[in-house]
């Protein structure tokens, strides 16, 4: 960070998109995209195996009543949560055509030309820095230290409703994306009970932690093709600092790894269905028995990719820790209570450092 008293000040970089478009067959990476080798990214980026993710059918989970095979749906839940702390949703009530619409749109606004892009743009005339809108992510400095994600992106708050920046929403998906939003809040408020009847909480457990005041951002991410994928990332190794993430990812490029064990996996892409992805905070709030899996963007030397995520999380303003019925005297709490806000303000300076924002969580 810059030195006391001074407002780490935001730089203006080109779209990755226009980057990748001027860079020929030949030409190097530029080095602020280059990852460096020797912090755990220097293997080649390739996954020599795929993470057996389950798919959880959740109409069969939450069906009232709970037979059916609705125990079934939550064994293989309450494995993924504390395994891969991944998993895919199908039979979700979200219709194909809403979901294609959603990735038709998306794909339609980066295939607009820089200068409408930049309507949206996150530097407010080109020197302030907010963390709604298209651009690049938060880069706090000119310092070479910060190793660029090889994505564009555009962030949008969906939730609470009243909060919406409906001028920073491109036209061509304002419509569908309220509507993907109503179907993927109705999927989170289905998994919440499940999720809290596994660690035999209150079945309201997480849903009176949320707080009426809990945000929603949706990300659209644009990962340009590469043409050295061996040296950069889509997106640097992380853990969201969400509850959890709804992913909708691209059907034919696949890219998003996940680290078990030290080792990387290759999440498995199916069309039509749900990729969800625990976050810090529900690690927190299950002291650790769910889990917030790292996981990274690895890039495509001649596709492009896209993804759209909707981030989850407590209301900003609360406290979080390990619920009080998961501790005893033999299962201390593993990690402190943490500010919702002040965890995701840490976040984006961890991130832009390369580092993991959960360690400062833990006792
Ligand atoms: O693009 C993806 O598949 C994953 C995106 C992601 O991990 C994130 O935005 O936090
Ligand atoms: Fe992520």
């Amino acid at each position: 960070m810059e030195g006391a008293g001074e407002e780490a000040r935001p730089v203006l970089l080109p779209p990755v998109q226009e980057l990748a478009g001027q860079l020929g067959a030949a030409a190097d990476v530029p080095a602020r995209y280059v990852a460096r080798a020797g912090a755990g990214n220097d293997d080649d980026r390739k996954a020599t195996e795929t993470a057996l993710v389950p798919a959880i059918d959740l109409a069969r989970l939450c069906q009232p009543g709970g037979d059916g095979g609705a125990a079934d749906e939550a064994s293989k839940l309450r494995l993924a949560l504390q395994s891969w702390g991944l998993f895919l949703v199908t039979n979700h009530g979200m219709e194909a055509s809403l979901m294609d619409a959603m990735m038709d749109a998306s794909r339609e606004f980066f295939r607009q030309p820089l200068q409408e892009r930049q309507k949206h743009s996150n530097m407010i005339d080109g020197k302030h820095f907010q963390i709604e809108g298209y651009g690049n992510d938060w880069a706090p400095s000119e310092s070479e230290e910060q190793v660029l994600d090889w994505t564009d992106r555009l962030y949008l708050k969906v939730e609470p409703q009243e909060d919406r920046k409906l001028d920073l929403w491109p036209t061509c998906l304002r419509d569908v994306l309220h509507e993907f939003t109503t179907g993927c809040t109705r999927v989170k408020d289905c998994l919440l009970p499940e999720m809290a009847k596994l660690l035999e909480l209150d079945d309201g457990y997480f849903i009176d932690q949320f707080g009426g005041k809990a945000d929603a951002y949706a990300r659209f991410s644009y990962y340009p093709p590469c043409t050295r994928p061996d040296l950069v990332f889509g997106l640097k190794p992380h853990s969201d600092g969400t509850f959890f993430t709804l992913l909708m990812v691209d059907n034919s490029v696949g890219g998003l790894q996940v680290l078990r064990d030290g080792v990387w996996y290759d999440v498995p892409t199916r069309p039509h269905t749900l990729l969800i992805n625990l976050g810090d905070q529900i690690e927190i709030m299950s002291n650790g028995i769910f889990k917030s899996p790292v996981h990274r963007v690895v890039t495509n030397a001649e596709k492009e990719r896209l993804s759209v995520a909707l981030f989850y999380s407590i209301d900003p303003e609360r406290e979080i820790q390990p619920a009080d019925k998961l501790i005893d005297e033999n299962h201390p709490a593993l990690y402190k209570k943490v500010k919702i806000k002040e965890y995701i303000a840490g976040l984006y300076e961890h991130v832009a450092r390369g580092e993991m924002v959960i360690e400062t969580a833990k006792i």
